[in-house]
């Protein structure tokens, strides 16, 4: 029988709690509804009762200690032990949100160990509320969230350790490099139908709808056995969108953006479709869609240009890396080259959903529907230091002007965002 699990919510002293999963047939409630009845009914009690129960009166156990409970929440001093006091050996890298150090639990587990930058203005509740909401999330294409930990005016999250490097650092490696080698056909088809099965799970699978809103390669993490890991996936949830931080990161010239998200500040879930579909034409081109990596076609100013402009003249598979050509199956990489194409199309609206895109990808190579222009955004940016870049495009296609997203025009983003709303009733606005 297929099962299901099912979460409780229960809301205590204003916060979401999650003491349970049920377990549930897939096909509906069974027929004897009596002994439905009874067994939850027992179940729901003994949940409660810690909040309610007349033991505990007038005790009310608040979050940290449920949390605890769960194993979410780390000690500081464990996240100290486990990074030798967050020894710079222990580095992993740093990101925008600060640096990550490699850990080991005591009881063996290997830990990637986040530390947010201290300029949060989150409130430490909020905090600990989401992230763990992200902690429940679980998908083998998603990197999983140990748990977390928030001291003084620090917060740490835990994550599981990912032994291989990110996918850009294989992908846009030299030429000769030997790892890049290894990445051959079937291990990046490997890798898209598993970032596509990670982001389906996370827009319509999991708790709540999750948009990630920064797949890029270096957000897919690989373990030991080359199975991709989406990383980063709580951050747009953990940080509010007026943060002076996260604002700093839109800002960024971002070429995995969708236009409607970089110019209008406008999510859906398709904002993430459009970031897919960058990365898949990375994949098969092991190039960068960036304006800074040459490409054979003078035309093009990215690679997004350089794919439309093949696909118009019926030559796509030019877009294939050439480190490929011994191990391509070249009907898979034109159809990967078409869901590119069409998860990359402008008008968020003619751009397939994730399942639709796992869909395509489990199956052979079919006859797609015909993608229409890209979107490309031409995205001024501001550096981390706040100076004003100048990354313009010269507009010819893709319909998106040069706009600058920072912290202001985010906040016009916000009433923009209402407009786009009424024009795209079919998306999911966070
Ligand atoms: N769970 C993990 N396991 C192993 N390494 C990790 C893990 N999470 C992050 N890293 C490594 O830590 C480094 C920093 O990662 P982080 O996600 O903070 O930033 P980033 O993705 O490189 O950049 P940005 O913040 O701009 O997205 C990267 O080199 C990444 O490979």
């Amino acid at each position: 029988m297929i099962r299901k699990a099912i979460q409780v919510r229960f809301t205590f002293a204003g916060h979401i709690c999650r003491p349970a999963i049920l377990i549930a047939s897939d096909r509906g409630f069974p027929s004897d509804s009596s002994s439905l009845m009874k067994k939850p009914k027992k179940l729901l009690e003994s949940l409660i009762k810690p909040f309610f129960g007349s033991k505990n009166e007038g005790k009310k156990e608040d979050l940290e200690a449920i949390a605890a409970k769960e194993q979410k929440v780390f000690r500081y001093e464990t996240l100290v032990a486990a990074t030798r006091n967050f020894n710079p050996k222990q580095k992993l890298g740093e990101g925008g949100f600060g640096p990550v150090f490699k850990g080991l639990l005591e009881d063996g587990r290997e830990v990637a160990v986040k530390r947010l930058g201290r300029s949060s203005r989150q409130g430490s509740r909020e905090f600990q509320n989401e992230a763990m909401l992200l902690s429940t999330v679980q998908h083998r294409n998603v990197v999983t969230l140990h748990g977390y930990c928030a001291h003084a005016d620090e917060q740490l999250l835990v994550y599981e350790y990912v032994p291989n490097e990110s996918l850009d650092k294989l992908l846009f490696s030299k030429e000769g490099n030997s790892k890049k080698v290894e990445l051959e056909w079937k291990l990046r088809y490997q890798v898209m139908v598993g970032v596509a099965r990670g982001l389906l799970y996370l827009h319509e699978d999991a708790h709540t709808t999750i948009i990630h809103r920064d797949i890029k390669a270096s957000n897919i993490l690989l373990d030991d056995r080359w199975v991709p890991k989406i990383a980063d996936f709580g951050m747009a949830r953990l940080f509010p969108e007026d943060q002076t931080h996260v604002n700093t990161r839109i800002a960024g010239t971002n070429s995995y953006m969708a236009p409607e998200y970089a110019m209008h500040g406008f999510l859906s879930t398709k904002a993430d479709v459009f970031s897919f579909g960058v990365l898949v034409l990375e994949l098969v081109s092991g190039r960068k869609n960036s304006a800074f990596s040459p490409l054979p076609d003078p035309d093009a100013d990215s690679l997004l240009e350089w794919a439309w402009n093949l696909h118009k003249k019926g030559q796509t598979l030019e877009l294939m890396d050439p480190a490929l050509v011994p191990t391509a199956d070249v009907e898979q990489v034109a159809m990967c080259i078409q869901v590119g194409l069409l998860c990359t199309q402008r008008d968020p609206k003619l751009r397939p959903d994730m399942k639709r895109v796992v869909m395509i990808l489990s199956r052979k190579p079919s006859i797609l529907q015909e993608p229409t222009q890209p979107g490309i955004p031409r995205t001024r940016f501001l550096s981390s230091h706040g100076t004003r870049g100048s990354r313009t495009g010269s507009g010819s296609s893709g319909g998106a002007s040069s706009s600058t997203v920072n912290s202001a025009s985010t906040s016009a983003a916000t009433t923009s965002t209402a407009r786009y709303h009424s024009s795209y009733q079919e998306h999911r606005p966070v």
